[in-house]
């Protein structure tokens, strides 16, 4: 199905008896004016099409919803609240829109047909961050129309006074405060210090963990807030404020990820290598960008990433995506281009101009470099979510058939919810997906540690342990700063 453009709004869409909407960060933010920068290879087209692929999967399932169709209709939220609010706006439009085509007669005696109607969607997969969803939440609660994210993880979205109609396949960071308390239980660390980014994420996820820590009597040395708007000189003020705390050689990161780029990049300016154990939340989780150029620096970090399981079978399906062929998505020509450094416009003159290497769709996705990106599987369980719910629904209004009957030509926002509220299942990747009374998922995460592997030599992200209510880590998998497995200490001197 081709990609489908109202006005200057693009989408991804794939016709159906039911839609579900979609958002992803197909871009990241653009600077200045622009609402949309770069394209986002991972968090963004790699997302879009795990659910175009749990689609095709469901479609062809004959247990789920066998006589009737999913359909998609998919938006690129510039991972900007504002402009996802904009993209959103098309999931509604439908609500509104009731086009009375009796009075148009075609020449012929037919009945007029609108051209072009916009399509109703049933529920929302998205978004990622949580400032997006928070705002999407607030438009889409006024249509009861249940939105389950995939990844965002603020506390603040477990208010159902506030966002009544939101779910999610991922927990809430409440959970993951709980879990670096428990890690700096584990080591006895009794004085560390914080990092966090403004804006919810970070405010929220520090706050929740600050609360949980003087609960265990553990004391915060240093609080340091990182603004939205930083430089270097911003991070290299930070690592000052960390220095002045020297017994606080633990410091709790609670930030972005250009946040945690920046904080590893002052430590390695200021020739920090080991003097701090940093103790990262999942938006650095097994991130390449905050390591990358700073090896040492970043060497010993414990970091978290919600657990989650390759889905083998979207591997294939991934790799073998080519711009020829891919047209219902209308971004992967740009990302083709991003990811091989090749230009996909066709050569209009003689001569192939020098220094442009054009794209010929032979590229193939680099098997050793590509690893899945790690929320995959919340959408495949969210897409799923949501069609093993309208599967209930349908069976339990439509008894007599397979199709779509009347009392489903138009589905109750509310009861729906219901339905999806109740949903229990595995999802074969060894998940099992339910929701709490809030809407949220279960709490599982895994604990990594960066470290230099002693037999390769090469710096890696090591699984040392994980954490689904308490924690349980493998010390002996542990290698600190300066490559000992001495424990440093982080504590009072007074
Ligand atoms: N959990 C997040 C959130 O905003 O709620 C934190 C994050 C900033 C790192 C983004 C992660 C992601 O998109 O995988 C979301």
């Amino acid at each position: 199905m081709p990609n489908r453009t109202t006005k200057s709004i693009k989408s991804a869409f794939i016709a159906g008896d039911i839609i579900l909407g979609g958002l992803f960060p197909v871009h990241h933010k653009g600077v200045g004016e622009q609402p949309c920068g770069e394209i986002n290879p991972d968090r963004g087209i790699e997302r879009l099409e795990a659910m175009l692929f749990t689609i095709d999967e469901i479609n062809n399932n004959n247990n789920i919803l066998p006589g009737i169709t999913i359909g998609a209709s998919l938006y690129d939220t510039c991972a900007r609240g504002t402009y996802a609010l904009e993209q959103s706006l098309e999931f509604i439009r439908a609500s509104f829109y009731s086009l009375d085509t009796s009075e148009f007669v075609c020449s012929d005696g037919s009945q007029a047909k609108a051209k072009f109607s916009p399509t109703k969607v049933t529920g929302v997969v998205g978004g990622s961050y949580s400032t997006v969803s928070m705002q999407v939440a607030n438009l889409l609660r006024l249509f009861k129309l249940p939105q389950v994210s995939y990844a965002s993880t603020s506390a603040s979205l477990s208010d159902k006074t506030r966002y009544d109609y939101f779910l999610r396949t991922v927990p809430p960071d409440t959970l993951q405060a709980r879990a670096l308390v428990d890690i700096v239980q584990e080591f006895n660390w009794t004085y560390v210090s914080t990092v966090s980014s403004e804006g919810e994420y970070g405010s929220s996820g520090i706050d929740y963990f600050q609360r949980e820590a003087r609960a265990k009597n553990i004391c915060i040395a240093a609080n340091v807030k990182i603004p939205a708007k930083s430089t270097n000189s911003t991070f290299d003020r930070t690592i000052r404020d960390l220095l002045e705390k020297p017994e606080a050689k633990v410091v709790i990161v609670f930030v972005r990820i250009e946040d945690a780029k920046g904080l590893l990049d002052a430590a390695t300016r200021f020739n920090l290598s080991g003097k701090h154990v940093w103790v990262a939340s999942d938006a650095w989780g097994r991130q390449d960008k905050p390591v990358k150029d700073n090896l040492l620096a970043g060497q010993g970090a414990i970091t978290l990433e919600l657990q989650s399981t390759p889905i083998k079978t979207f591997e294939n399906y991934f790799r073998n995506l080519n711009p020829r062929t891919n047209i219902r998505n209308p971004w992967f020509r740009e990302y083709w281009e991003a990811v091989n450094k090749c230009s996909w416009r066709e050569n209009t003159n003689k001569h192939a101009t020098r220094n442009i290497r054009y794209c010929t769709g032979a590229e193939k996705l680099n098997r050793k470099i590509h690893q899945q990106e790690g929320k995959v599987q919340f959408i495949y369980d969210a897409v799923y979510a949501l069609a093993i719910a309208l599967d209930k629904m349908q069976r339990s209004l439509c008894p007599n058939t397979t199709k779509l009957c009347p009392e489903m030509e138009r589905i109750d926002g509310e009861h729906f919810k219901d339905f999806l509220l109740n949903v229990s299942f595995n999802d074969n990747y060894g998940a099992h997906v339910q929701f709490d009374k809030n809407g949220d998922a279960l709490g599982r995460y895994t604990i990594m540690n960066y470290q230099r592997n002693r037999t390769t030599r090469h710096y890696e992200y090591q699984e040392i342990g994980r954490w689904s209510k308490t924690l349980n880590l493998d010390h002996s998998k542990i290698i600190w700063a300066g490559g000992t497995d001495k424990i440093p200490t982080s504590r009072c001197s007074e």
